[in-house]
């Protein structure tokens, strides 16, 4: 493409692009006619002045992809700037996993795919679809946990936005500096980082990998997610002392500070972004914002409602394996925070469904915290959530150890929300298989170190029984010259189709019936041979057209509910909004064919001059 034509084409741009974004359309013009590589529109005037370098080359990285023909690299003005080959998008994958595989560790593979979304966005999205189950545990839990706890010292380039304390009555005007139009944001404030404790802004790895998760399991661009950490001070000592510690040095702020720095971040957020979804991730205390903000924002939290979707879905399918109706459950949860409560709660709904009265419901669980099994009557003063499962019938005698509190209750059923790593040992274990035919087993607390029990443990001291599902990945088993897959009863195979349903729909609220209704398709998402294999979940790798399935499933909710806004949707039969929600998500793999074909045209438009 000469550089004469450039007048030609900004008269021929004035127009809107026929297939890509008008982002492309500033690339292609800037590029033209200055040679600066300028990415972005230029935000309003604010405190802060520019936009951190690396972000704005992270949104851009698409632009070196060497899988991208030579005209289009002329196009885009790359030419010159990547070698000269053009790539297939298989060779591209080779080297990639050549490269993942040479690294000797976790957390060096986790930095090489961090710099590669960083450098070429499409290309990481490619490798992350077509290895989902290889990958996630590099992004994800387990290495996300440990890149956590070295953010500070392995920190290399900003992939988000931080938001200060201090930054109290000038947020509206900072997050005019993210330089995106944003659909969806992931918030954390660190402090309770997967059951690795307050870590601080150093939780940034959370919001970054759950986003990109977004964009590799629901398809929302890259660029229409925000990774947001909230600077709010930490009650970690070892942090606040650390040299290389990138956050602010305070005592966490109070539970009123926090509240008043909530209240403004949410009017920011929604003031520059009308309709925004915000997930709430990783918080030590989420209950109050939950109650708070719910009714008010398109707003949900993960680890309450995204964890009691996840479970419920592959509760639903254990059932139907181990045929004990609802009146005869009895459910011990080893945790009562955020998740054992969401968790559940979630479940005591569909007990309901499942023909119970809420109080019958409510009473087939037992809930266990630091102190013991919570009861009315244990001495100490409970927090607000754990009431509604605080025992009242335990006649004056108190539990304190899960072993004793497993005698007292036989469960059925024994959950880990706990953060305690090996709390469900081989004598619980066996003890639940003696109660059981076939027992729940979900030791669900993250990351891997911090899981009640290995899959190994629980097929081995169950005689392979056990209907299991972890928080954090495990290895398939040869048990009785079969291979066991063990379930991954985490979040991320529902968030992000409650994310997207709730984006689609737009949404004014995120409802707890399109929470239920995404655990809901998500147990009806299970292939035939997937049941046959008796799975709870069906296989990670399928997890795109899972979150499609859960997407549906939630924009119905959300139209049920009278929250939608987007009404065309209401006159789709499922098969139409089906292809509707696979049409919006983002793909990695047609990216490049989009540019290809907007070359073309415009090279058809100039021969036509
Ligand atoms: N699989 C998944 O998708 C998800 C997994 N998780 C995991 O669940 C775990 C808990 O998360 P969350 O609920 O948010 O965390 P919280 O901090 O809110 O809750 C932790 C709970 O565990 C209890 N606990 C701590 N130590 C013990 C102990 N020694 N004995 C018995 N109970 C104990 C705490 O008791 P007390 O109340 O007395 O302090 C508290 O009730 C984390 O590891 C997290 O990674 C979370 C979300 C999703
Ligand atoms: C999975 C998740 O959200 C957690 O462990 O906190
Ligand atoms: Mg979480």
């Amino acid at each position: 493409m000469s550089l004469s034509s450039a007048r030609v084409l900004r008269t021929l741009l004035k127009r809107p692009l026929p297939s890509t974004s008008s982002r492309r359309a500033s690339i292609h013009i800037s590029s033209i006619m200055s040679s600066s590589a300028s990415v972005a529109p230029a935000p309003a005037a604010n405190i802060t002045q520019s936009h951190p370098p690396a972000v704005s080359s992270r949104q851009s990285s698409a632009d070196y992809d060497t899988a991208y023909p030579i005209e289009v690299r002329k196009y885009l003005r790359t030419y010159g700037l990547t070698p000269p080959a053009v790539e297939s998008f298989e060779t591209q994958e080779k080297r990639c996993l050549q490269l993942l595989e040479n690294k000797q560790n976790p957390i060096d593979k986790y930095q090489y795919l961090t710099h590669l979304r960083n450098t070429n966005v499409n290309l990481f999205y490619r490798l992350l679809s077509g290895n989902v189950k290889e990958i996630t545990p590099v992004i994800y839990t387990p290495t996300v946990g440990e890149a956590c706890q070295r953010w500070s010292e392995l920190y290399t380039q900003p992939e988000g936005m931080y938001l200060s304390f201090s930054d109290k009555g000038n947020l509206h005007s900072i997050i005019q500096n993210w330089p995106h139009n944003v659909e969806i944001t992931v918030v954390t404030d660190g402090s309770r980082i997967l059951g690795l404790g307050d870590l601080g802004i150093n939780g940034m790895g959370i919001p970054v990998g759950k986003l990109a998760l977004y964009t590799a399991c629901a398809g929302i661009r890259p660029d229409a997610t925000l990774p947001l950490t909230l600077d709010l001070g930490t009650s970690n000592e070892q942090l606040r002392n650390d040299p290389l510690y990138l956050g602010s040095r305070r005592d966490k702020v109070t539970a009123d500070e926090e509240r008043e720095f909530l209240d403004e971040l949410m009017a920011a957020l929604t003031e520059r972004w009308p309709g925004i979804v915000i997930q709430y991730e990783d918080f030590k205390n989420p209950f109050p914002s939950l109650e708070r903000y719910q009714n008010t924002y398109t707003m949900f939290n993960d680890d309450i409602q995204g964890t009691g979707a996840v479970i419920l879905g592959g509760f639903i399918n254990g059932v139907k394996q181990s045929k004990v109706a609802a009146a005869d459950q009895r459910a011990v949860f080893f945790g009562a925070g955020s998740a054992g409560v969401g968790v559940a709660k979630q479940l005591v709904e569909f007990f309901m469904n499942e023909g119970l009265t809420e109080d019958q419901a409510r009473k087939c669980f037992w809930l266990v915290d630091s102190k013991g099994l919570i009861t009315n009557d244990r001495g100490d003063k409970l927090a607000e959530h754990k009431l509604y499962f605080s025992r009242d019938d335990n006649e004056g005698k108190q539990y304190k150890t899960l072993e004793d509190v497993i005698e007292y209750v036989k469960p059925t059923i024994l959950m880990g929300l706990s953060t305690i790593g090996g709390a469900f040992t081989p004598e619980i274990i066996k003890r639940m298989a003696e109660l059981n035919k076939m027992p729940v087993i979900f030791p669900l607390s993250n990351p891997s170190s911090k899981s009640e029990c290995t899959f190994e443990d629980a097929i081995k001291y169950t005689e392979g029984r056990v209907l299991f599902a972890s928080g954090s990945p495990f290895p398939a088993l040869e048990y009785n010259g079969k291979t066991l897959e063990p379930g991954q009863g985490n979040n991320m195979y529902v968030f992000p189709g409650i994310g997207l349903g709730a984006i689609l729909s737009k949404a004014v609220n995120v409802t707890q019936s399109m929470i239920y209704a995404s655990g809901k398709a998500l147990s009806e998402s299970l292939l035939p041979e997937e049941i046959e294999q008796n799975r709870m979940y069906p296989d990670i790798r399928r997890i795109r057209e899972v979150s499609v399935v859960v997407t549906c499933g939630v924009i119905r909710a959300a139209q049920k509910a009278g929250v939608d806004r987007e009404l065309g949707l209401r006159n789709m039969d499922d098969k139409a909004l089906t292809e509707y929600v696979q049409k919006r998500m983002y793909d990695p793999f047609t990216e490049g064919k989009k540019v290809q074909d907007e070359v073309k045209e415009l090279a058809s438009h100039l021969s036509k001059l």
